[in-house]
């Protein structure tokens, strides 16, 4: 009978350890063809790749934040919250003293004379002629209008000289000089008043504010390289400075421009790559009202005259500073090499920011001087600075006599 149970108990316990097998086995084997979806069943932990939380931001900001080249420009709300910029790095000493801007133009005098003594020399021949009949007038007028003086001022002169030249009768080349010097100077003016701008204000809250200097003009004139010159100028005219990096599409603007600020002490606030050229400009005079600066230069990207959505942006860049102070000065930098071209990016950048100096360019490298009466005239605007080359203090503050006496030797 025992033998019996314990053979009935071996049964079922074998019988059940074979039926377990089978389930296992079963299951095991339908598991790769069950057609529910994988997730179907919650997760405990979070899987690899999934995030568990608000993926965190990018670190350069998206197409939505940056304005591309030709976009329409965004609503003038960046800044009203806080600007995105990166920290600006120390300003290290100075390593450089510049040299002082009081007769400058004297010492580059030979070099504006080297490129712009042909239309001086070449008006002084013409005039010195025993007669002066049609043909020689119409000669000095093409010697005007190739060295690039403009219709309307080379007409005016025309006529000036004709009627000077007809009430003194006979003509020394010395009364010829004074005539002449007297009449080139009376196109440019020599009461204008051409210095840049570097008083400071108060705000509403009576809190100093630095002077604001914009610097615009359209690629490659030289406006980084002006900037930095500038910057010179008015660190040896005892002016502390703030730079600002707004050029934020060519990407070694910045860098270029730190540079120069850094060989004369200066702070350059920068921004991200890309970033909104109006946030870096708003934190450059935050900055320089903080530092107690005397004057903030913001150099701007190069822009086409003709690209209206890059021309809004400059003009978005001008009201954004604005809403901490005013801008004291928006100096537009001309290449003299271009001729007339200057003129007609003159007038669409004076519409849109309201140009109140010009620095002529590159005269180091062109006769084509005349180009100083013809924006003037064109844009009521005077030539504040000339730039003479490429080393670091050869940019000079305009003087008209001493660029007409370079003009006719
Ligand atoms: N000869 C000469 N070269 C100059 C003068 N001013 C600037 N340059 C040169 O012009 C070139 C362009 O100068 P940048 O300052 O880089 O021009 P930019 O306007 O900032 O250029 P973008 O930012 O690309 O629009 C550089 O090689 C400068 O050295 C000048 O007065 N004379």
């Amino acid at each position: 009978m025992e033998i019996l149970l314990l053979a009935v108990v071996l049964a079922v316990v074998a019988i059940g350890a074979i039926s377990g097998l089978v389930i296992t086995r079963t299951r095991s084997s339908r598991a790769p063809t069950d057609d529910r979806p994988a997730t179907a069943a919650p997760p405990a932990e979070p899987q690899v790749g999934e995030d568990s939380g608000e993926p965190a931001p990018p670190l350069r900001r998206t197409v939505e934040d940056v304005e591309l080249p030709g976009a329409p420009p965004a609503p003038d709300t960046t800044v009203e919250g806080e600007p995105e910029t990166v920290a600006p790095p120390e300003p290290g000493p100075p390593t450089e003293t510049p040299e002082p801007t009081v007769g400058r133009l004297i010492r580059l005098r030979t070099r504006l004379a080297r490129s712009q003594n042909a239309l001086g020399q070449g008006l002084l021949t013409l005039l010195s002629r025993d007669r002066l009949d049609e043909d020689t007038w119409e000669e000095i007028e093409d010697t005007l209008l190739t060295a690039d003086v403009g219709v309307g001022p080379t007409t005016e002169l025309v006529e000036r000289l004709r009627e000077r030249v007809r009430v003194l009768g006979t003509r020394t080349p010395d009364e010829l000089r004074a005539l002449l010097r007297e009449e080139l100077l009376a196109i440019i003016g020599t009461d204008t008043d051409r210095s840049v701008r570097t008083e400071g204000g108060v705000s509403a809250e009576g809190e100093e504010l630095p002077a604001v200097v914009l610097v615009v003009g359209v690629n490659g004139t030289g406006k980084t390289t002006t900037t930095g010159k500038l910057a010179r100028v008015l660190v040896a005219d005892g002016n502390s400075v703030v730079l600002g990096a707004a050029d934020t599409f060519r990407a070694a603007a910045a860098d270029q421009l730190q540079t120069w600020g850094e060989r004369v002490g200066a702070r350059t606030v920068r921004g991200p790559e890309a970033g909104d050229p109006a946030s870096v400009a708003f934190d450059a005079v935050r900055e320089g009202i903080a530092e107690g600066a005397d004057v903030v230069l913001i150099d701007t990207a190069g822009r086409l005259h003709t690209k209206t959505g890059l021309m809004d942006e400059l003009g978005k860049v001008k009201r954004v500073v604005e809403k901490q102070g005013p801008v004291g000065e928006v100096l537009l930098v001309l290449d003299a090499t271009t001729g007339q071209n200057g003129l007609i990016q003159a007038r669409v950048f004076a519409e849109v920011v309201n140009v109140t100096g010009i620095v002529l360019t590159k005269l180091d490298g062109t006769a084509r001087g005349g180009i100083v009466m013809a924006v003037q005239r064109e844009l009521g605007v005077p030539v504040k600075l000339i730039g003479l080359g490429e080393g670091p203090d050869d940019l000079a503050p305009f003087e008209p006599e001493a660029f007409v006496d370079a003009l006719i030797g």
